[in-house]
Formats: structure tokens, C-alpha cells, sequence
């Protein structure tokens, strides 16, 4: 992960007169979803670098001890052993950037990860009444003390929505505050619940209060809402980043979340992030995508890509 952020005083003027120039936007993200795939010699390190991006994610009420280890064991060899052979690149260096699970399967991921020697893998926990936030201050604040003692390095809370829709934005910062203080070391990463918010200036509003009180990450979505993680959204979020990298010198992540299951599509996310905010923000430090199904989808676009290449190196010249 990169520094933390230590987050500022919480500034009104920061997020007051907002406009976003939503015509521009939508064009922005259509020209970046339709748009040509990743030339084929790039692939595989586009495919790559993706994995190396994911939240590994299972957030179910059927959660079990034994599927939790299946996760860790797949973030820990997320690619098959033939594929990484035919790329010949060294499994060590490949595992998903996280695994992310409920609080009460923290201790889980710890054993498992354990047993598959996948220490390094750190563990995020969703915290504070995921996905919808609606409990007290209190139980939601031990909700992350606990899961930070079970063995989370990153925690994923989700933001007062209630506080967000009645324009209370001090009070999202004061509870967000709250909740990095009970973080202690661990990095905190703070879903905004876009689908939820209302309007593209919520958006553009909530992601700077959460960067002014802290937060490490600005992800979209908890992949429960009825619209999770879109594009015009994710870009108003990184040019919220953006702003507050020109203000603060601060690097914040940011973690798309929820319905992202193709190729494709991460390579759309990963995209934006090198032409929105370069390089940097396309490694796991600064960039996860939080999924539960899309790692199925680049094993086989790799698979694709292997035997596509050895079909072709074998083709028999035309007589
Ligand atoms: O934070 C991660 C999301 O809950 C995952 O959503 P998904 O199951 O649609 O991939």
C-alpha cells in the first residue's frame, strides 16, 4: 500500500460550488468503454497486472470456513500452473493484491493463508454494518477493532448515507475520523455506496470528505446496491483523487467495486487509471478492484492468449 494518508482539517470550501459537466463525463467513459481491446502483445501483462489489482472478494451470508480457503488459496495461486508455465513467469510474484472478506471470517483467511504460505496476501475486512451502515456509531466502530485484531491489514467501511443525502458532510467527515482513529495501522478504505448517493456532485462531494479525513482508498461500491461500480462514476472519483493529490500532495487510492466480472472490463478500469492519473495509480498500492467472479474470466482470456500464440508459432506455411 502506498503512505497513508494522514487527511487534512475538514475544509467546507473544498466542496462547496461543485460543478460536474455530466454531458462530458458520460462521453469521457463511453469513448473508454467501447473502446478497441489492448493491442494482443499486451495482453497477458495488461491480464496480469489486473489480477495483481484484485480484492479477491467473498462476501455472502453462506461464507464457511472451507470456501474462505478456497479464496485464499486462489489468491495465492490465482493463475493455473500450466498458464504460468506458458508464460513463463515465476508463480511467487503473481497473487491477487487482497483477499476480502466479512469481519467474523478474518480469523479464517489468517489460517488459510497460513497454511498456503500466503502471508504477504493481506486480508481486507468490510466493516461498520456492510453494506448499509445502519447501526450505531459504537458497534460500528468495535466492528473494525475487531476485525483489526483478527488479523485485517485493510478494512472497508462503508460511508453514513443518511448523513450524505441530508448534505450533513460534517458529520461524514466526523465519523469517517472516528473510524481511521480505530483503524490503528491498518489502511482504511471507504465505499461511498455511489448507486446510493443521489447525483454525480454527492459523488464528487463524498469522495473529497473521505480523502479529508483520511481515507487510504475511495472505493465505489459494496457490490450490493442496485448500480455499483460504472465508469462516469469511477471518473468523477478519480478526478476527486486527483484534486486532492494537487491540493495535499497525498496519493489516495481508488478501488472500483461491485459487477465487474470480465477481462475486458478490468482492462477498461486499469485503463482509466494510467490516462486519468498515470502509471502509479495502476499497481496495487493505489488500485484494487473489488470482485468476486472476475478472476475466472482473465484465466481463461490467458488460457485464450497461451494457445492462440502456440497455435500460431506452429502454423504450417501456406504451400
Ligand atoms: O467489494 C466487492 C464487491 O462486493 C464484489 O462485488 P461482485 O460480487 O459483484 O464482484
Amino acid at each position: 500500500m502506498a503512505a497513508r494518508n494522514p487527511g487534512v482539517e475538514y475544509d467546507e470550501s473544498w466542496i462547496q460550488n461543485i460543478y460536474i459537466n455530466l454531458p462530458a463525463v458520460k462521453r469521457r467513459a463511453e469513448t473508454l468503454g467501447t473502446r478497441r481491446t489492448v493491442k494482443k502483445q499486451w495482453q497477458a501483462a495488461w491480464l496480469l497486472r489486473a489480477v495483481t489489482c484484485i480484492d479477491l472478494t467473498t462476501l455472502a451470508g453462506d461464507d464457511t470456513p472451507s470456501n474462505v480457503e478456497r479464496l485464499c488459496y486462489k489468491a495465492k495461486h490465482p493463475i493455473r500452473g500450466d498458464l504460468v508455465k506458458a508464460l513463463d513467469i515465476k508463480d511467487k510474484d503473481i497473487t491477487t493484491g487482497a483477499v476480502c472478506v466479512y469481519p467474523s471470517r478474518v480469523a479464517d483467511c489468517v489460517k488459510a493463508l497460513k497454511a498456503c504460505n500466503g502471508t504477504n496476501i493481506p486480508i481486507a475486512s468490510v466493516a461498520t454494518g456492510f453494506p448499509t451502515g445502519q447501526t450505531p456509531l459504537k458497534t460500528r466502530l468495535d466492528e473494525i477493532k475487531q476485525a483489526v485484531s483478527s488479523g485485517a491489514r485493510e478494512i472497508d467501511i462503508v460511508i453514513n448515507r443518511t448523513y450524505a443525502l441530508t448534505g450533513d458532510w460534517k458529520g461524514v467527515y466526523n465519523e469517517v475520523r472516528l473510524m481511521r482513529e480505530a483503524c490503528g495501522e491498518a489502511h482504511l478504505k471507504t465505499i461511498l455506496a455511489t448507486g446510493e448517493l443521489g447525483s454525480m456532485v454527492n459523488v464528487y462531494k463524498a469522495s473529497m470528505v473521505c480523502m479529508m479525513a483520511g481515507a487510504d482508498f475511495i472505493k465505489t461500491s459494496t457490490g450490493k446496491e442496485g448500480v455499483n461500480a460504472i465508469l462516469p462514476v469511477g471518473l468523477v472519483m478519480v478526478r476527486a483523487i486527483r484534486e486532492y493529490h494537487h491540493r495535499t500532495a497525498h496519493k489516495v487510492g481508488f478501488k472500483p467495486a461491485g459487477g465487474i466480472r470480465s477481462a475486458k472490463d478490468a482492462c477498461t478500469w486499469l485503463s482509466m487509471m494510467k490516462e486519468e492519473l498515470g502509471d502509479e495509480w495502476t499497481k496495487p498500492n493505489l488500485f484494487r478492484i473489488g470482485a468476486s467472479s472476475l478472476l475466472g474470466d482473465i484465466e481463461r482470456q490467458i488460457f485464450h492468449y497461451v494457445t492462440g500464440r502456440y497455435a500460431a508459432a506452429h502454423e504450417l506455411p501456406m504451400a
